[in-house]
């Protein structure tokens, strides 16, 4: 068993959307927290963050602790050790992350992997075999309002994972950091939730292609019935696997399809609560294209075809969707009618087509 204490360093590796709101909404309980950024992001950090919520929480933190990467490789630079050690960089930013955290890493450092997708933490395990690696899964959505804003626009708890050798430190540590801005709580069953949360992730590459906010995206059929067959596709895939799917939304895993394929006028009824969502949310992979970055697509949709490989089921929905996302990133020279914003009967036609 190990002991936690969470009054001892947080670092936050990667201040990005989720970076900034979850080291603001930890700093704000008190506890010491310092913010890695990149050097060009920083100037816009040591002014102080604001957090705010769809529920209406505010907390406005004068100053917060920022490092930049170029201070952080500095060898004439001692940084403090961080006890907990929260890695909230993108899937495609992980290999690098993992070489420049190590200033940051001693014996007692609690690494937790906070991204989407399945598998982010193998590399992580693997070069640091002798920490504790505990994978986060988040479930809300963060958008930068202005300069140093941060806004959480839908609900749920973030949740880290309990082990054998965790489970004790990790109920204190979410006591302790539980907060309105910051729901917390803790799981046994990481795989299990990572698959469901994969389930909710399979919009963001129709989001991407789409390119409005998701409430809008959710507010078109065509739309919902591309991200069905993504899910069904998943469904079939975590079925063959044995892995039960908890309930992250107020509709169970194997129903979000079938209403996800139902009229607008039935839809708004049964799936409002879907539907509560802030008008500004953007998915994390439309930030990614918007901004010409990397995407996760291999993390996410791939991640279900790598799965569906090996248990020989095929998956051509999130095949289509994979290389659509893919050529955007890529060098592959795009017809107008392929590229953002792809309208809904567009896509679903493509989709669809055998
Ligand atoms: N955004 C959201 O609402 C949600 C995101 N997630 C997941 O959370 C994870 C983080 O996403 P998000 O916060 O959106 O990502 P961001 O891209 O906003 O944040 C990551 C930040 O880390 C920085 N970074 C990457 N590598 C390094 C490095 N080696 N040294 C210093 N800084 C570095 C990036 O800079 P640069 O861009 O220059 O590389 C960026 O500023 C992802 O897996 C995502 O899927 C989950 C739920 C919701
Ligand atoms: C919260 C959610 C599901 C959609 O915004 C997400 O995880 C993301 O944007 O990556």
């Amino acid at each position: 068993m190990t002991d936690f204490f969470p009054w001892e360093q947080h670092t936050v590796f990667g201040a990005g959307l989720i970076g900034c709101y979850l080291g603001g909404a930890i700093s704000v309980q008190g506890f010491q927290t310092t913010l890695i950024c990149r050097e060009t992001t920083k100037s816009k950090l040591t002014s102080g963050i604001k957090l705010t919520d769809y529920q209406s929480h505010e907390a406005i933190l004068p100053h917060i602790e920022v490092l930049d990467d170029k201070q952080l490789s500095a060898t004439n630079i001692t940084v403090k050790k961080a006890r907990f050690l929260w890695l909230t960089v993108k899937c495609t930013g992980i290999k690098q992350a993992v070489l420049d955290i190590a200033p940051l890493v001693d014996n007692n450092t609690i690494i937790l992997c906070c991204q989407n997708g399945l598998g982010s933490d193998a590399a992580v395990k693997q070069a640091y075999p002798d920490n504790m690696v505990l994978r986060v899964m988040v479930p809300f959505n963060v958008v930068e309002l202005s300069p140093g804003h941060y806004h959480r626009g839908s609900e749920g708890k973030l949740t880290i994972e309990q082990t054998p050798q965790s489970q004790i430190g990790i109920n204190t540590l979410v006591m302790a950091l539980q907060s309105d801005l910051l729901p917390i709580t803790t799981t046994a069953d990481m795989d299990a939730l990572l698959w469901a949360k994969l389930q909710l992730n399979l919009g963001n590459s129709v989001n991407a292609l789409a390119d409005i906010p998701v409430k809008a995206m959710l507010e078109q059929r065509p739309y919902r019935k591309v991200i069905a067959l993504l899910m069904s596709e998943l469904l079939k895939v975590a079925d063959a696997h044995g892995i039960k799917l908890p309930k992250v939304t107020a509709i169970s895993a194997h129903k979000i399809p079938i209403v996800l394929r139902l009229p607008n006028f039935i839809f708004s009824r049964v799936a409002n609560k879907m539907l509560e969502i802030d008008p500004k949310v953007r998915s994390s992979m439309w930030w990614d294209v918007s901004q010409g970055k990397p995407t996760e697509i291999v993390h996410i949709n791939g991640a279900i075809l790598k799965h569906a490989k090996t248990l020989n089921i095929a998956c051509p929905a999130n095949e289509k969707i994979s290389s659509l996302i893919s050529q955007l990133s890529g060098n592959a020279s795009l017809t107008d009618e392929q590229k953002p914003p792809i309208a809904a009967e567009t896509l679903l036609a493509w989709v669809s087509a055998k």
